[in-house]
């Protein structure tokens, strides 16, 4: 276990405020969008979520590195967040089934980071000024020279990233004689909505963002296409709104989570715009309108469908609502097999309460 003196390390945001702390992870320096996640446990999920990438993420829990870094508890290949504000940076771990610790990890994999920040604070002033870039640095301390920097990062609207995550090469998960075959339309999918296909009989293939509905269809012949989360703004991926309204022409069974469900919206002539202050944590409530039902969600988005534009659409019909502030968490297409939420049923972390829509699309297949 690696053991070090901790160096200062400075935090500046867009707006001009700075927040000194010490640094985590390798010294260096990081840019990216700021924003703050919620949740009470999963930091390495989180970390390893394709779709926070070029996103500094803040944990509002006290305490990250605590339980360790364990190599089976991941949500993609490597760590996708461009930096980590932290209060409380635990070197030494606490459990057995641990493989490292955070900080070995985040050495590893390049990742700079700052603890010791006064997080509570930090949120509020993102709460009250909304969504901005940020800058960590370990290693510059003029502040300046990080203005300089930070005013070269491009703003999160209107920034293509799913190609930049997305698998390069396609590949198979689960048994290929299993009942159901998936299409993945990969933007940046999370593992775990792997395994859950996995688990309910599904062989997936997972393919490159760019990949076209014919060159699927020739290639693998899916009983049903899935559109997963990814990172970036999906205003901004004409080439997957293009996949998506072919598999809708072709009234193929389809399932969207997050990125997915924006896309869906935007094959829908729904738009899509930047939040406020994007949802991110594990315990958002959502209303399944169609079956009166109340579910605890996992949340990570930064752009939300338009809500006046869904109500007004006569080609989508809303299924899921937000229960803190309205925001339309899920719509199906009439006369279509093909539906989508906002939040992440796979929840990785999270609770379990929205797993039955894998079997709603299981039930579209049949
Ligand atoms: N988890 C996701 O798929 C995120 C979708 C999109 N990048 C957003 O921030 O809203």
């Amino acid at each position: 276990m690696t053991y070090f003196t901790k160096l200062p390390a400075v935090l500046l945001l867009e707006d001009g405020t700075v927040f000194h702390g010490k640094a985590a992870g390798k010294i260096g320096t990081t840019a990216g969008e700021i924003c703050f996640n919620t949740g009470m446990t999963g930091y390495q999920e989180i970390f390893t979520d394709p779709s926070y990438f070029g996103q500094i993420m803040v944990a509002t829990n006290a305490h990250i590195g605590n339980y360790g870094i364990a190599d089976k508890e991941v949500e993609s290949g490597n760590i996708q967040i461009a930096g980590l504000v932290c209060k409380n940076y635990n070197i030494p771990y606490s459990r057995k089934q641990a493989d490292e610790s955070i900080q070995d990890y985040f050495q590893q994999q390049n990742i700079v980071g700052i603890s010791d920040v006064d997080t509570r604070q930090l949120v509020r002033h993102i709460r009250d000024k909304g969504a901005m870039n940020a800058i960590i640095s370990s290693e510059i301390t003029d502040i300046d020279e990080l203005k300089a920097k930070l005013a070269e990062v491009p703003s999160m609207d209107g920034l293509e990233l799913s190609s930049k995550v997305s698998t390069t090469e396609t590949y198979t998960f689960g048994e290929e004689n299993a009942p159901y075959r998936v299409a993945v339309l990969d933007l940046g999918v999370k593992k775990n909505i792997l395994r859950n296909f996995d688990d309910r009989g599904v062989y997936a293939k997972v393919y490159p963002a760019k990949t076209t509905f014919a060159e699927i269809e020739k290639d693998f012949a899916p009983t049903g296409y899935f559109i997963s989360n990814g990172p970036g703004d999906p205003a901004a991926m004409p080439y997957a709104v293009e996949t998506v309204k072919e598999i809708l022409a072709a009234d193929k069974p389809m399932f969207g989570i997050c990125l997915g469900h924006q896309l869906l919206a935007l094959a829908n002539d729904i738009p899509t715009r930047k939040m406020f202050n994007g949802h991110r944590g594990l315990n958002h409530p959502v209303k399944n309108i169609i079956i009166n039902h109340c579910e605890v969600t996992s949340q990570n988005h930064g752009f939300g469908v338009v809500p006046e534009a869904v109500r007004a659409s006569d080609k989508v019909e809303i299924t899921h609502v937000n229960l803190n502030d309205d925001s339309i968490e899920g719509i199906r297409v009439k006369g279509k097999k093909a539906f989508s939420v906002q939040y992440h049923p796979e929840s990785s972390p999270g609770p379990h309460d929205s797993r039955y829509l894998f079997d709603d699309f299981i039930n579209l297949m049949k």
